[in-house]
């Protein structure tokens, strides 16, 4: 009875890959969307979306369009997610948040149009490219990311998806992406209660913590068999250590920014030589 069970399991979740592929298929290069965006090629395909590169013929500018999944209408939340990911870009406005341009559905599919931002995500150039990052470059790219941070939590969201590949680097750019599990403090928390609110932050803090990591670990090659935490396996500054470790919640955990912001000017400093006098 349990091997039958679990055959029935298997030929469901195989026949539920075959029909995500068939209506997830990306729409091709050449066609035109809303009488306005011609496609020019796929530049992602997330869980979630299709992201294209477009020529926008109004404006004369590259856009990127993104497209729900076709497989995701069937799901009310990821259909509220997708909405609420274009009033979250509807809000913000920053150089270095993508700009929302305008929505839109087409053949029941939906579509949403933002600014180009020019760069690779980092998930990207540390895997594919073998980029690596010295503990100096990596609290700069975090200083970049606090301050984008820091922006988006004044005007009272919570990005809750703070990973590598929703980050994007050219050589002096720095760019935040991906605002589909984004969090409107008035929404999660409509006492406005310090506590709810605390949670969002911290978690963004911690997601923070965790990109830190992924950074610095590009520079290690493993010399052990055994995988040791990682205040055993980096050699970091005690700034940086001190910072990580309330970052990722070891010790006590940051409560606001300026907190963040003085333990990063520490380890920033403490990058610096020490001069001779
Ligand atoms: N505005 C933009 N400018 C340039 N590239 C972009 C832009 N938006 C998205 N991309 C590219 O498309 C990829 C996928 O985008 P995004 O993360 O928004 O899709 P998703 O379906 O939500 O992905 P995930 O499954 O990671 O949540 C990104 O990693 C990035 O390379």
């Amino acid at each position: 009875m349990d091997l039958i069970w679990k055959g029935l399991n298997l030929t469901l979740r195989i026949i539920r890959k075959i029909f995500q592929l068939i209506v997830d298929r990306p729409i091709k290069n050449g066609v035109m969307l809303n009488d306005r965006y011609e496609v020019l090629s796929v530049i992602g395909v997330g869980s979630f979306g299709i992201v294209y590169l477009c020529k926008d013929l109004k404006a004369n500018e590259k856009r990127v369009v993104k497209q729900l999944r076709p497989s995701k209408h069937r799901s009310k939340n990821d259909m509220e997610l997708f909405e609420n990911e274009i009033v979250v870009l509807r809000t913000l406005s920053h150089k270095r948040i993508p700009m929302l341009i305008e929505s839109f559905s087409s053949n029941r599919n939906l579509f949403y149009v933002m600014s180009l931002m020019e760069g690779d995500n980092l998930e990207d150039q540390i895997f594919s490219s073998k980029k690596a990052f010295n503990e100096k470059d990596s609290l700069l790219i975090l200083s970049y990311l606090l301050e984008l941070v820091d922006y988006i939590h004044s005007k009272g969201i919570y990005h809750q998806d703070l990973r590598i590949p929703n980050i994007l680097l050219n050589k002096k750019d720095l760019f935040l992406i991906d605002f589909g599990l984004a969090k409107f403090s008035a929404t999660v928390d409509p006492h406005h209660s310090h506590e709810g609110i605390l949670k969002l932050k911290q978690q963004d803090y911690y997601d923070l913590g965790e990109i830190l990591l992924f950074l610095l670990y590009t520079t290690y090659s493993s010399k052990n068999k055994k995988a040791l935490p990682w205040t055993e396996e980096l050699s970091l500054k005690k700034e940086t250590v001190y910072l990580l470790k309330r970052l990722v919640q070891i010790n006590e955990p940051y409560s606001n920014m300026n907190e963040i912001l003085a333990d990063l000017q520490s380890a920033l400093k403490a990058q610096e030589p020490l001069s001779k006098n």
